[in-house]
């Protein structure tokens, strides 16, 4: 299905700069482990036991922000899930990074620098424009071959994303091939049954955009989160606006009319809640009938049990079930039955199933469940909402360019 070359492609022996997406959370200066790591980790145990000289690129936050930090964590982390040493190096491209690389023996694993620590790197500019930049001039010319491993990150025109393969021979990393073809499934592949798509989380606009653009490969849409709050005020419901909160009067604003027209021109499709849960005087979870509302004068945090039990159904017939947000606060217990309802729902069936957003998809590790019983559990977040509506990734293109250029 994809037209990149991948791992299976790679000649022998070479010298591979490769680049991961490790960007994760950081709670006071510690970094966060999390899928991403261990996803890689199998990308650089494949690499480092094939024997190839590997020098991985990475980025972490932006700076300005606090979890804009170096990668020495990550390196210590990365090289756990591995099972094998990851040195590191705190340079991205000077001196001290060249004779890193140039150190490197048969089997070794070296982490560079946060890349968005060269200012060549976040400019968001044509792929040619990077392909010039002395960030990328003085590294290629160290390697044989390029490995795009950072699917998560390939909606970003960054120069360790775009500017490199125009150098290199490129070839998708393990992640980067398996990321691409579950994710693009959507788009891509004829489903013989039912196709149903669970909306919920806090960003409501990317959820309706992909909605929208998902006209007509998708059966049902299952609501729940912010996007179906909004969606039940349009509908004529009192609820959908900020109390205590900035998530939903903005992004009512925003998205109004495309709510409406969604609901206008394909009602049949949507199914809203039925039932809201809140946290009541005793603070405990507590739920009200949509149809009982008259004003609201508190957060809504999950879905009702009643739509848990409306949504199994709907599940249980589908032949393919894409999950974007969770349908409430699952981080509170308290507020996780509608997201771990639904995903165990989805578990239970054989469909071809899919939870994408790094939020979402922390879930199923959080209360149990397995995921194996799931056919993909993304790590990414952008560019998984890009994959759902179509759009293309300039680094899977410029993958894809390489690819053709070297036939
Ligand atoms: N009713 C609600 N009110 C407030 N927050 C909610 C509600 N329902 C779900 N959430 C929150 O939505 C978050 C997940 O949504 P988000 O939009 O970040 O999606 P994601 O796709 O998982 O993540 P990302 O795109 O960041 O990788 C959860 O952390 C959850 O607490
Ligand atoms: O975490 C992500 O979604 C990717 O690493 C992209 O990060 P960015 O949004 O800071 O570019």
């Amino acid at each position: 299905m994809s037209s990149f070359r991948t791992l299976d492609d790679l000649p022998a022996e070479q010298r591979v700069l490769v680049r991961l997406d490790l960007n994760s959370p950081v709670e006071d200066g510690v970094v966060q482990d999390n899928r991403r790591f261990s996803r890689h980790a199998e990308t650089v145990a494949e690499l480092a036991e094939d024997g190839h000289r590997v020098a991985l690129m990475a980025h972490q936050g932006r700076p300005g922000r606090d979890t804009f930090v170096s990668l020495e964590q990550h390196a210590d982390i990365l090289a756990e899930h591995a099972g094998a040493d990851v040195d590191f190096v705190g340079d991205t491209f000077g001196d001290e990074a060249l004779g890193a690389v140039r150190g490197l023996d048969a089997g070794d694993v070296l982490l560079l620098e946060n890349t968005r620590m060269t200012d060549d790197e976040l400019p968001e500019k044509e792929p040619e424009e990077h392909a010039d930049s002395d960030f990328v001039r003085t590294l290629a010319p160290e390697f044989d071959a390029y490995v795009n491993d950072a699917y998560s990150a390939a909606h970003r025109k960054h120069a360790s994303l775009v500017g490199f393969p125009l150098r290199l021979p490129s070839y998708a990393g393990r992640v980067m091939e398996t990321e691409y073809e579950a994710n693009t499934a959507i788009a891509e592949r004829e489903f013989d049954g039912d196709v149903t798509m669970v909306v919920g989380g806090t960003k409501a606009t990317d959820v309706i955009g992909v909605m929208e653009a998902l006209d007509g490969k998708v059966d049902r849409f299952l609501l729940g989160g912010v996007a179906g709050e909004l969606f039940l005020r349009a509908a004529g419901y009192p609820v959908g606006e900020d109390v205590d909160t900035e998530l939903f009067d903005e992004q009512w604003d925003a998205n109004e009319e495309t709510i409406r027209s969604v609901l206008d021109e394909r009602r049949e499709q949507v199914t809203l809640a039925s039932d809201l849960a809140y946290e009541d005087a005793e603070d405990e979870r507590a739920e009200v009938d949509v149809d009982d509302i008259v004003e609201k004068t508190q957060a809504f945090l999950d879905i009702g049990s009643g739509t848990v039990a409306d949504y199994e159904p709907a599940i249980r017939d589908s032949e393919a079930v894409f999950v974007k947000g969770a349908l409430g606060v699952f981080e509170d217990e308290r507020f996780s039955v509608g997201t771990v309802g639904v995903l165990e729902a989805i578990a239970d069936t054989d469909c071809f199933s899919v939870v994408g957003g790094g939020d979402t998809s922390r879930a199923i590790t959080m209360y149990g469940m397995s995921e194996d019983d799931f056919s993909h559990v993304s790590i990414a977040g952008g560019a998984y909402i890009r994959a759902l509506t179509g759009e293309p990734l300039p680094a899977v293109e410029l993958l894809i360019r390489s690819a053709e250029r070297e036939a």
